[in-house]
């Protein structure tokens, strides 16, 4: 559980896109995850553009090495990047295996849109230098998935699906996600002035595109089976 200050800047951020929130927290990829049943294609198409996904959050974390305004902050990326290399790389070369993806297929995929607009949403939070930009981003892609990935539901069997909700729920994962959620309260600026209100503004805007994302990422991974 993701506690967050009454009044605060996150909560204003949490509640101006709830819709899409829960629609993507509710969708039907979350519910066949658990329950065994993403058909393997879904789940292939879904992991090929996940880990085109994942090497743009990897910048992310290094660009906050680099701006984050406190060294005990730098160290906590530096910190989620080597569990990243070590455990969630390895996840996905082993589920690539299991769903029958050869590494050619997924070296250098065509991107579906969603997976280019967040292309387009990291490069320029990387790009902006702006650590409450990055906090955005990070704060949704990984709370989000904490807010699925701790629903308590009987778990499937096959690895490709244990796996990938075992990475995104337990204590050292909510721990990452209370940090972050934590760095974003501490550096949203406050007050009614014109740059204050100007910045609130366009982390709010960001926050609007970025969760509309992750609801359109699901969506995409089905598109091309329904059709
Ligand atoms: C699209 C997407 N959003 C969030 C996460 C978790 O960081 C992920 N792996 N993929």
């Amino acid at each position: 559980m993701i506690t967050v200050p009454a009044g605060g800047a996150v909560e204003a951020l949490r509640r101006s896109a709830d819709e899409d929130w829960a629609a993507a927290v509710g969708h039907r990829f979350v519910e066949e995850l658990f329950a065994g049943t993403v058909p393997d294609e879904v789940m292939a198409t879904y992991l090929i553009q996940d880990y085109q996904f994942f090497e743009d959050f990897l910048a992310m974390l290094g660009a906050c090495v680099a701006h984050a305004d406190r060294i005990e902050a730098k160290l906590r990326f530096a910190r989620q990047l080597g569990f990243l290399e070590a455990e969630e790389d390895s996840y996905f070369i082993r589920a690539f295996a299991e769903v029958g993806v050869s590494p050619a297929d997924y070296a250098d995929p065509v991107l579906l849109a969603p997976t280019a607009g967040f292309r387009d949403v990291m490069k320029g939070a990387v790009a902006s230098a702006s650590y409450p930009d990055l906090l955005v981003v990070l704060v949704i892609a990984e709370w989000l998935y904490l807010d699925w990935g701790e629903l308590e539901r009987e778990m499937p069997t096959r690895d490709v699906h244990v796996g990938w909700i075992d990475l995104h729920r337990g204590e050292d994962f909510a721990a990452w996600v209370q940090f972050l959620v934590d760095e974003l309260e501490r550096v949203v600026p406050r007050g009614d002035d014109a740059e204050a209100v100007a910045t609130r503004d366009r982390l709010t805007a960001l926050w609007g595109r970025a969760v509309g994302l992750e609801r359109a990422f699901f969506d995409e991974a089905y598109r091309s089976q329904d059709s």
